[in-house]
């Protein structure tokens, strides 16, 4: 693929502020002129999405192998990548999407304990190289993003999903891993601190965005 669009991602553990910080940056975007495609991680297509209700769905009275989970979070995103995501960076549009790989290697790595060589394996096999331009990680203590989460499953009187339901260990694990991720990848990713005020961090977001946009442009 000669890709021409920019790729965005957006990542962080349960009730950190994606939904709320994707919805800015796709305006931030769009004030900006750009063509943006909003997306999210397993979903995307009705296919994708499909094998996301398998993943979060917590009604089966099976439990769902690892092994399962990471291959169905890989199988989602190869159809993602074909019918939505290369297509749009063809056609140059500007790509953001609501978790991506770092998920997997924060997820199924850190926090159900799959090897990284064998997540790296599928994330050749599936992206071909393609990977993310921008890595915004939004930040914060699990504990303290579980009250906030916690008030918006009150207000919206929604089930916990599969992954909602782990303990707070593996929401540490989690977050040890992205924090991992970031450090081993710094030009790729911006930390923010998901734990401030909504006001800050959006002005964090837009300081960031502002520095990549002028250096890319
Ligand atoms: N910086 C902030 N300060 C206080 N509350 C916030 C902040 N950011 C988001 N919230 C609130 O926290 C709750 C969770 O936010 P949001 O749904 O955006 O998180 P999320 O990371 O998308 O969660 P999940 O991935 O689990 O769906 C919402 O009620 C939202 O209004
Ligand atoms: C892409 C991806 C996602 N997950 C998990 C993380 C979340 O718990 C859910 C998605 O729900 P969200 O509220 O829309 O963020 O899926 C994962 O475990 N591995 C992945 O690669």
């Amino acid at each position: 693929m000669s890709k021409r669009g920019r790729f965005i991602t957006l990542e962080g553990g349960e009730g950190v502020g994606k939904s709320t910080n994707m919805a800015f940056v796709e305006a931030w975007l769009k004030e900006q002129g750009l063509d943006v495609v909003r997306t999210r991680e397993p979903g995307g297509t009705p296919r994708a999405e499909a094998i996301r209700g398998l993943l979060l769905d917590p009604s089966f009275d099976e439990p769902l192998h690892s092994d399962a989970e990471l291959l169905l979070m890989f199988a989602a995103r190869a159809q993602h990548l074909a019918q939505k995501i290369v297509p749009a960076l063809e056609r140059g549009a500007w790509v953001i999407c609501d978790r991506f790989t770092d998920a997997t290697f924060a997820y199924q790595g850190g926090g159900r304990g799959i090897e990284s060589d064998r997540i790296a394996q599928l994330e050749q096999f599936v992206q071909k190289g393609l990977s993310p331009d921008l890595t915004l990680l939004l930040d914060m203590s699990p504990d303290a993003a579980k009250e906030r989460l916690e008030g918006r499953l009150l207000d919206q009187q929604t089930q916990r999903d599969r992954f909602e339901q782990e303990q707070i260990t593996f929401f540490e694990a989690v977050r040890r891993a992205y924090l991992a991720r970031a450090a081993a990848a710094p030009q790729r990713f911006a930390i923010i601190d998901a734990g401030q005020p909504l006001a800050r961090v959006q002005e964090a977001l837009a300081q960031t965005l502002a520095e990549r946009v002028t250096a890319w442009q």
